[in-house]
């Protein structure tokens, strides 16, 4: 028999059973959730990666929707059981939705939403310190200090890069990429290269504004260019942050053969999705170029690390925490818990997922709808007109 899984109840006697597979930052989502006649059930168990298994037994006989976790592997098993359940809604908390199977959930009816845009600025800014801790050393010197290694100044201690001037290269310019090419090149007056599949017209329109107002003040203008291949980006920057969605498209971008194509002393961020790279081949690039440097948000085996790669000290690695700032948990908590509630209570779908600040407004109530709900064509839901 399967074993019993822990769960704390709000509102026991709420009409519509909705499931959080995980404690969620802040209260606001249980509150809104609550106050629409829901019973919230939010699993309680110490494992950090639920089981299939373990996401059968929390959706059990009734179910009408479940926020979930971008580690779960929401594939066929699981909207089939949600939708045995009677449920008709499910939400990531998080904008990547690589975990789930779409065209399941679809087949089932079963909505998918995410959580775009309350997270934008807290990834660039966590691609924007990695981006700094590589260029300047930051780990390997705070290491050095604690180690009790540091006996006095000297000129060639820690020296690293100096960004002004170089050139940043961003890997997928949408959203979160197209703020950290801002925060980089308003920050540290760096130049833009990128690649993606779309013109990011806003970001170039920043980028020639900016240059014309440095133009203005007597100083060096920026500039950007637009790489007609991911190669391009590769060879020219001095910086590259990667930040594509991940899929077939972008699976292993980063390789043995791009590694080889890019500037010895470059620095390459990841704050997207490990598999992106090849980490086994980024690891032996490492080793053989000690001046080569990653920041690394993501792994391709999460939770683990390829062998070699903790023992390089090129390499500064976080446990996925770009989206982790207060605010920011809480409001993909928030519009997480929406997406569910909107799709149980026949609500329409927000026209545009790119500004979801209504939704975090804490002083009003929040809209009458889903926020963002990725399946909604194949699904033939309507869209707001709010
Ligand atoms: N490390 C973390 O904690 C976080 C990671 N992420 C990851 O970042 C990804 C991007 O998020 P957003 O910027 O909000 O999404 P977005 O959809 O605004 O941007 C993704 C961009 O990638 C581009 N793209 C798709 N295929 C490509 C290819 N083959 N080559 C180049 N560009 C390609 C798209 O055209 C789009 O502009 C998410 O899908 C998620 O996986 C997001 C938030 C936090
Ligand atoms: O939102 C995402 O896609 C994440 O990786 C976590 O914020």
């Amino acid at each position: 028999m399967a074993k019993p899984i822990s769960i704390e109840v709000w509102n026991p006697s709420g009409k519509y059973r909705v499931i959080s597979t995980k404690p969620m930052p802040g209260s606001r989502w249980i509150r809104l959730l609550t106050d629409q006649d829901c019973r919230v059930e939010i699993c309680t168990e110490k494992k950090t990666i639920l089981s299939v298994e373990d996401i059968l037994a929390l959706i059990g006989d009734r179910c009408d929707g479940v926020i979930g976790q971008l580690t779960e592997d929401w594939g066929e098993v699981l909207f089939c059981a949600l939708k045995r359940a009677g449920g008709s809604a499910f939400s990531n908390m998080a904008v990547g939705y690589n975990n789930v199977d779409v065209g399941a959930a679809t087949k089932y009816g079963i909505a998918v939403g995410n959580t775009p845009g309350v997270l934008t600025e807290t990834t660039a800014e966590l691609a924007a310190s990695l981006s700094l801790a590589a260029a300047r050393r930051i780990v390997e010197a705070d290491q050095f200090m604690r180690a009790g290694l540091y006996d006095g100044w000297l000129p060639h201690l820690f020296v690293g890069n100096l960004l002004k001037g170089q050139t940043v290269g961003v890997i997928g310019a949408g959203r979160i990429g197209s703020a950290y090419a801002r925060m980089m090149i308003e920050g540290f007056k760096m130049n833009l290269i990128y690649y993606d599949l779309y013109q990011a017209t806003r970001l170039e329109k920043f980028v020639t504004a900016y240059g014309q107002f440095l133009k203005a003040n007597g100083e060096q203008p920026v500039t950007w260019k637009r790489a007609a291949t991911m190669e391009d980006v590769l060879r020219e920057a001095d910086v590259i942050s990667l930040h594509p969605v991940l899929d077939k498209t972008t699976y292993h971008l980063i390789n043995k053969d791009s590694l080889a194509i890019m500037k010895k002393e470059a620095i390459l961020v990841n704050a997207s999705r490990g598999p992106v790279i090849d980490e086994a081949a980024l690891v032996e690039h490492l080793k053989v170029n000690p001046m080569f440097r990653v920041g690394l948000d993501v792994f391709e085996d999460e939770p683990y690390m390829k062998p070699g790669l903790a023992d390089q000290k090129n390499a500064i690695v976080v446990p996925h925490i770009a989206s982790a700032s207060k605010w920011t948990r809480e409001g993909m908590a928030t519009l997480a818990a929406l997406n569910v509630l909107g799709k149980i209570k026949g609500y329409p779908i927000w026209a545009n997922p790119n500004n979801v600040e209504p939704f975090l407004d804490e002083t009003g109530p929040a809209p009458a709808a889903c926020p963002s709900i990725v399946n909604a064509k194949q699904l033939g839901l309507t869209a707001s007109k709010l």
